[in-house]
C-alpha cells in the first residue's frame, strides 16, 4: 500500500479547505484514497500504519516545503490550437478564428503531425498540473482519435472530442454535412470507449459532443446532436457560449427563433447537468437563469477573455446563483496551458469587477474579489463539478481518486529561490502562505509530482 505523510492541502467550499501538516493519506491498489490521518506526530507513523493494517506500506515522506494539493481541472482548452500560443491578441474572436485558429487547427488533418504535436502538448499540460483536462480536438476524426490515445497512454484523465462544424468556416476547415459530423462523433465515441480502463475499473478518458458554437453548426447538425447526447444521458458536452459581443449578435440573427445564445442549446437538448459552456461572458439574466435551472457548468477562461478583448466574466454572480464555475486556459484563446495562469487571471478579473459600481443585488460573491480559497475551490472541486465528476475527483475523501500534485517550494529547481529559502525573510513554514505564493508566483518548477488514480504520471522531480 502507498501511503503519504506530511503536509495536505483540501478544498471544502468556496470559502474554505483544510490544510494539515503530519497527515497520513492511504491509497487503495485501484488509486483511490483509501483513509486520511490528521496530526499524526512522527512517532505514531508506525503505530497509526499498523491500526489501519498497513504491514508493508511503502511511506512517501514528504519534506519541509513540499505539500499536496488535489490536482488542476482544465474544463476548457484546445489542444491543436497549443502550437499558436501567444500569438493573435492584435484580433478579437471571430478574426482570429479564421487568421489564426482554423489555418492551425486545418493542419491536423495529417494523423502524423498529430501525432508528433499531441505527445508534446499533452506531456506538458501535464506537468503544468493538469490531472482533469476538457479536450476540444480539431475537426478530424483520425487526429482527435490520436489525441485520445495519446491521453490515455500518459495516463491523464480527460474527456476529448472533435469539433463539429459544418459551416460559417473556410472551405478548407469545414465538414462536408450534418450526416458526416454525426457520423465522425459515433466513431470516435466508439474508439474512445473501447480504449482500456486499467486496474481502477473507471475509464480515464472520456469522449465529448463538441459542437464548436452555435455559429459553426447547421441546425440539422444541432439537431443530430441533441438526437444523440438524449439517447446517451452519460454522454458529456462541451461548447461555447456569450464569448464576444459580434459572436452573440451573428448567432442571434442565424437562429431568430431562438430568446437567447444559451436557448440555441436548450432547443436542441444539448443544455443540461453535464454540459460545459465555455466564456459566458456577458449573458443576459435570461440566460443565467435557464443555465442554473439546467445544472450546466461554466468554464470561465479569464485569460483568454482578455487576451481577445472578450470582456470580464461576472463569475461572482454565477457563484451567487449556485451556478457550477470551474476554471478553463482556452489555450490558444488564453497563451497558457496552465491553470495557474488562469487562477491568477480569474484573481484580476474578479477585481476588475470589484472595482465597478455597485449594479443590481449582490451576494456573498456579488463583484468581490476572489479569495485564495475560492481561486483554490474554482480550479479543483467547481472543476470537477463543472465535469459531473465531483463525486470521483478535485479533492481528497475515502473512495475518491488520488489524482494530485506535491508542491515543492524549496526545490533548488529555480524559481522558488526567490521566495521559498528559509534563510532569507521569504521563508515560511505556514501552509497557507506557501499555498497563496504558489498560487500567485509558482510555477511548472515547484509541481514536482503529478499523479492521476495513485500513479505518478509527471512532474518536474526525476
Ligand atoms: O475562444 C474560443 N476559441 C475557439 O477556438 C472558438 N471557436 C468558437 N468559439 C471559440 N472561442
Ligand atoms: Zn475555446
Amino acid at each position: 500500500m502507498q501511503v503519504f505523510y506530511g503536509s495536505v492541502i483540501n478544498p471544502e467550499t468556496l470559502t474554505s479547505y483544510k490544510a494539515s501538516s503530519n497527515t497520513l493519506l492511504a491509497l487503495s491498489p485501484q488509486g483511490n484514497v483509501e483513509w486520511i490521518a490528521h496530526d499524526i506526530q512522527d512517532s505514531m507513523v508506525q503505530e497509526t500504519l499498523l491500526q489501519n493494517g498497513c504491514i508493508d506500506a511503502e511511506v512517501v515522506a514528504l519534506k519541509e516545503g513540499q505539500f499536496i494539493i488535489p490536482g488542476f481541472i482544465d474544463t476548457h482548452t484546445h489542444a491543436p490550437q497549443l502550437p499558436n500560443i501567444g500569438l493573435g491578441a492584435q484580433y478579437e474572436l471571430l478574426d482570429w478564428l479564421d487568421n489564426i485558429t482554423f489555418p492551425m487547427e486545418a493542419k491536423f488533418s495529417d494523423d502524423k503531425f498529430a501525432e508528433a504535436a499531441y505527445s508534446e502538448i499533452v506531456r506538458r499540460i501535464i506537468n503544468a498540473g493538469t490531472t482533469t483536462c476538457c479536450y476540444y480536438g480539431s475537426l478530424h476524426l483520425g487526429s482527435t482519435k490520436v489525441l485520445a490515445n495519446i491521453v490515455q497512454s500518459l495516463g491523464q484523465r480527460a474527456f476529448v472530442g472533435k469539433c463539429n462544424m459544418d459551416r460559417n468556416a473556410p472551405d478548407y476547415y469545414r465538414e462536408d454535412s450534418p450526416e458526416t459530423s454525426l457520423q465522425d462523433t459515433k466513431s470516435l465515441i466508439e474508439h474512445i470507449r473501447s480504449l482500456d480502463t486499467g486496474p481502477s475499473g473507471i475509464p480515464l478518458v472520456r469522449p465529448i459532443v463538441t459542437p464548436r458554437f452555435a455559429i459553426s453548426c447547421s441546425n440539422p447538425l444541432l439537431s443530430h446532436l441533441g438526437d444523440l447526447v438524449s439517447s446517451d444521458p452519460s454522454l458529456h458536452i462541451q461548447t461555447h457560449v456569450s464569448e464576444n459581443k459580434s459572436e452573440i449578435e451573428f448567432t442571434k440573427s442565424l437562429f431568430p427563433e431562438c430568446g437567447s445564445y444559451a436557448d440555441v442549446y436548450d432547443k436542441f437538448k444539448l443544455l443540461r447537468r453535464n454540459t460545459i459552456l465555455a466564456h459566458a461572458v456577458h449573458l443576459e439574466d435570461e440566460e443565467v437563469a435557464l443555465i442554473k435551472e439546467r445544472q450546466a457548468g461554466i468554464s470561465h477562461c479569464p485569460t483568454s477573455n482578455f487576451h481577445l478583448n472578450s470582456g470580464v466574466a461576472p463569475v461572482g454572480k454565477y457563484l451567487d446563483k449556485g451556478i457550477k464555475v470551474g476554471l478553463g486556459t482556452d489555450v490558444s484563446g488564453g497563451y497558457s496551458p496552465s491553470i495557474l495562469n488562469a487562477i491568477r487571471n480569474a484573481s484580476i478579473a474578479s477585481k476588475i469587477r470589484a472595482m465597478q459600481p455597485d449594479t443590481g443585488s449582490l451576494g456573498p460573491f456579488g463583484n468581490k474579489q476572489l479569495s485564495v480559497a475560492s481561486l483554490l475551490y474554482l480550479a479543483t472541486l467547481g472543476g470537477a463539478q463543472v465535469c459531473d465528476l465531483e463525486d470521483r475527483v478535485g479533492s481528497f475523501s475515502p473512495g475518491k481518486s488520488f489524482d494530485a500534485l506535491v508542491v515543492d517550494v524549496r526545490t533548488s529547481m529555480g524559481n522558488p529561490a526567490l521566495w521559498g529559502s528559509d534563510s532569507g525573510v521569504a521563508g515560511t513554514k505556514d501552509l497557507d502562505t506557501m499555498l497563496e505564493r504558489f498560487l500567485y508566483c509558482g510555477d511548472d518548477r515547484n509541481i514536482s509530482m503529478v499523479y492521476v488514480q495513485g500513479k505518478r504520471i509527471g512532474g518536474a522531480s526525476r
